[in-house]
């Protein structure tokens, strides 16, 4: 950590609390690095305050105010690849944004905006750099996404997870940190039986953890689906997080060994009570993982810029330390290589000890080290 920056009543400065914005969302692999961020902020600085900026409508109007932040909301979205009208409402939007944002910085006046990428981080970190307010940006990816790239040339700081990054971003500003993991994941308080209680799962049987990303995956869900005699075949019980999008359709299949959610607010648990993990490979999932160090196989999302999420999983099958299986390949290789894993309890421990070598568990404090050498002296 670095020397504190002391905050007192003194005579030339009459007393300072330090105040934060911070901005991302549209999807919980932006959102929960910004509350892990704030989440060591505050334990350094308790009286600090914080403010949230996020799109209107999106996920991290729920998810923030839910881990104990206020969250302002702009009204802005992606544009879209084709003509829609939604697109053409575009420019008003960012127009109307970035006024919005501009408000919030000059009447909030923080001493550090931090962004993680997303909508919302645009039109609010340009405000913020216009005022002269140091940025951060935290960028997840291998592959930097379309927002951070406009920020990086006004940003102070660039915090990211993997090398090479300075394809995207000026390579002076460029820190590798890891991605932010929130601190109940690096340090779990509960064990496996806390688990499989929380859950109503049953501790003589294997549980399979199948997760789709924090918008659910239609693909996965479409395979778990048609996956379920096989996996009793194996004497497996699910916690299957299907996503809010298609819990409607998915629900039908709980039952005593197929436990179905929307959306995991537990992930602590979830990973303590599983012994073999279906994930997307998203980047906070991919950080994620690697601190909980169990056998995992990867299905990455092929609809994403770059295709990042199979190069973010590759990063790993190139140690050992995972293995994927493509959307496409999927009907006649997932039931091969799931057998393989889970009927090796050799494999799974090979795989479990080389993803956890991978693990950066204090990427937090290393980002927040940063950020402590853009306070005020
Ligand atoms: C489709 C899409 O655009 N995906 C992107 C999105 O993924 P996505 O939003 O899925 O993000 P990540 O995999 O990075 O992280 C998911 C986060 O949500 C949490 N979680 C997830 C499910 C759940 O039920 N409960 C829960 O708390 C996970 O613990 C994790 O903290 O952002 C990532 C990080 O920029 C990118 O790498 C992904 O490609």
């Amino acid at each position: 950590m670095g020397a504190k920056v002391e905050f007192a009543a003194n005579d030339h400065n009459p007393r300072q609390v330090l105040r934060f914005i911070l901005s991302g969302g549209g999807t919980g692999g932006h959102i929960y690095p910004a509350i892990a961020i704030a989440n060591e902020l505050r334990s350094r600085y308790p009286e600090a305050e914080f403010l949230f900026v996020g799109a209107k409508g999106r996920m991290e109007m729920e998810k923030v105010p839910k881990a104990g932040y206020a969250i302002k909301g702009l009204w802005i979205s992606g544009l879209q690849r084709k003509l829609t009208l939604k697109n053409m409402m575009f420019p008003l939007k960012l127009i109307s944004s970035l006024i919005t944002a501009g408000k919030i910085v000059t009447k909030f006046n923080p001493h550090v905006v931090i962004g993680t990428g997303g909508f919302a981080s645009g039109p609010l970190l340009k405000m913020a750099s216009r005022r002269s307010i140091p940025c951060v940006l935290q960028e997840q990816n291998s592959f930097a996404g379309i927002t951070n790239k406009l920020l990086a040339q006004k940003a102070a700081t660039i915090c990211v997870a993997y090398d090479g990054m300075e394809q995207f971003f000026p390579i002076d500003k460029i820190v590798k940190t890891g991605n932010p993991v929130r601190a109940d994941l690096v340090r779990p308080t509960g064990n496996k039986d806390a688990a499989n209680d929380f859950f109503g799962l049953d501790a003589q049987k294997p549980t399979l953890l199948v997760l789709g990303g924090s918008l659910g995956a239609r693909r996965i869900n479409q395979l778990i689906e048609s996956k379920l005699g096989f996996f009793k075949g194996f004497g497996l019980q699910l916690i299957w997080q299907c996503g809010k999008l298609y819990f409607e359709e998915y629900k039908k299949y709980a039952s005593e060994n197929v436990k179905v959610f929307d959306f995991l607010d537990r992930m602590d648990m979830a990973f303590s009570a599983a012994d073999i993990i279906v994930s997307r490979a998203g980047a906070g999932s991919v950080s994620e993982l690697c601190i909980v160090g169990k056998p995992v196989i990867f299905i990455p999302s092929p609809n994403v810029a770059e295709d990042h999420q199979t190069k973010n999983a590759q990063s790993l099958v190139a140690k050992n330390a995972a293995v994927m299986v493509a959307e496409k390949a999927l009907d006649p290789e997932f039931e091969v290589i799931f057998s393989e894993v889970f009927q090796s309890k050799d494999r799974q421990r090979e795989m479990g000890s080389n993803i956890k070598k991978l693990a950066l568990p204090n990427a937090t404090k290393h980002i927040v080290d940063e950020i402590e050498k853009l306070l005020p002296r």
